[in-house]
């Protein structure tokens, strides 16, 4: 099926994630005489007039590098004039990698590649690549239960939650980072992050991964408040907010509610298609959030998502063992 294509008079550009066993990705350099010379980027191409994106970069993959590819879902689409960068994973490929047309080849840990060497339409392509697809955030915990909160946390890190958002609106400064101390070194010892609510700064203070700005507080900003060291995220709900949220350099978004949910009875549920539709053009990673359970993350990425953010998903004070 052809693909919609918001801003069409953008080039579609098809590229694919290809993994080796060890979850390393292919990245290519572009080679001398070809626009951008030097950078590297994910392999792919133009989609030909006539072309399904799925029949384009089989072909790209092929001609590129003599592979047969299967192309899965899309992980994110950028729109970065003059090209839409539409970004799939390859669910498996047939054949070794090899470089055909003089382009110097490398599989490397998402996590090792210098976001400088990449086209800046491909930066939020890579940052997807580095952000779970499980996004737990933290209900505010009763007076008097911290030691009990803790022990949640330290139950979803035992799960492999890798990211998670510290929410306490309504607390002092020093009663938060009083607690955020305590759970940044939790997370520290899994290699999680922990993103704090609102206040960047004293996340900066705290040595915190970053910050997750409430839709008022990143509309009141030109740019993003940290540098690319840490995370930044926005909560956002409709089109213009994720448009902002990717305007300011925001690392990831979430857009809620997707779903009716008992925590904002007032708000309008957006619905799946909705949502999905406005992540064509939205150009960072965007979680699914609001009335999710952890079974509907299959249904997020399918939709275009990188994945859920929720509360009560991932947050199982009762667990027995
Ligand atoms: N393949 C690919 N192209 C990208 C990426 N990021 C990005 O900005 N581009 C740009 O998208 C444009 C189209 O890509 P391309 O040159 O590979 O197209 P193509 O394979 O059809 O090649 P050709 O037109 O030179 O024959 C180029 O300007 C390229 O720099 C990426 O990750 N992969
Ligand atoms: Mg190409």
């Amino acid at each position: 099926m052809a693909d919609p294509a918001p801003g069409s008079s953008l080039v579609h550009v098809v590229a694919g994630i290809l993994r080796d066993p060890g979850g390393r990705v292919l990245v290519a350099q572009r080679p001398e005489g070809k626009q951008h010379a030097g950078c590297w980027e994910f392999p792919g191409g133009k989609v030909e007039p006539g072309e399904t994106p799925e029949a384009a970069l089989t072909r790209e993959l092929r001609e590129e590098l003599g592979i047969r590819a299967r192309v899965g879902r899309r992980r994110i689409a950028i729109p970065h004039a003059p090209i839409r960068l539409d970004v799939r994973e390859i669910e498996s490929f047939e054949g070794h990698p090899r470089s055909r047309e003089h382009q110097r080849l490398r599989w490397i840990e998402p996590e090792r590649v210098d976001r400088t060497l990449l086209p800046l339409a491909d930066r939020p392509a890579l940052t997807s690549l580095c952000l779970p697809d499980r996004y737990m955030i933290t209900p505010v915990p009763e007076d008097g239960r911290e030691s009990a909160f803790l022990s949640t946390i330290e139950s979803a890190l035992e799960d492999g939650i890798g990211l998670i958002q510290l929410r306490l609106p309504a607390w002092s400064r020093e009663h938060v980072a009083a607690l955020a101390r305590r759970v940044r070194d939790l997370c520290r010892g899994s290699g999680a992050r922990i993103l704090l609510h609102a206040d960047w700064r004293l996340a900066a203070i705290l040595g915190l991964d970053g910050v997750h700005l409430p839709a008022r507080v990143a509309r009141a900003l030109a740019a993003r408040p940290l540098g690319h060291g840490s995370l930044v995220a926005v909560s956002c709900h409709d089109r213009a907010e994720l448009r902002h949220a990717a305007e300011i350099g925001a690392d990831f978004a979430t857009l809620s509610p997707i779903e009716a949910t008992r925590s904002h009875p007032q708000a309008n549920a957006l619905g799946w298609k909705t949502a999905s539709a406005w992540l064509d053009d939205a150009g960072l990673p965007v979680f699914a959030l609001g009335g999710l359970g952890a079974e509907q993350c299959i249904r997020a990425l399918d939709s275009g998502f990188q994945g859920i953010a929720a509360i009560s998903a991932f947050w199982r004070p009762d667990r027995i063992f």
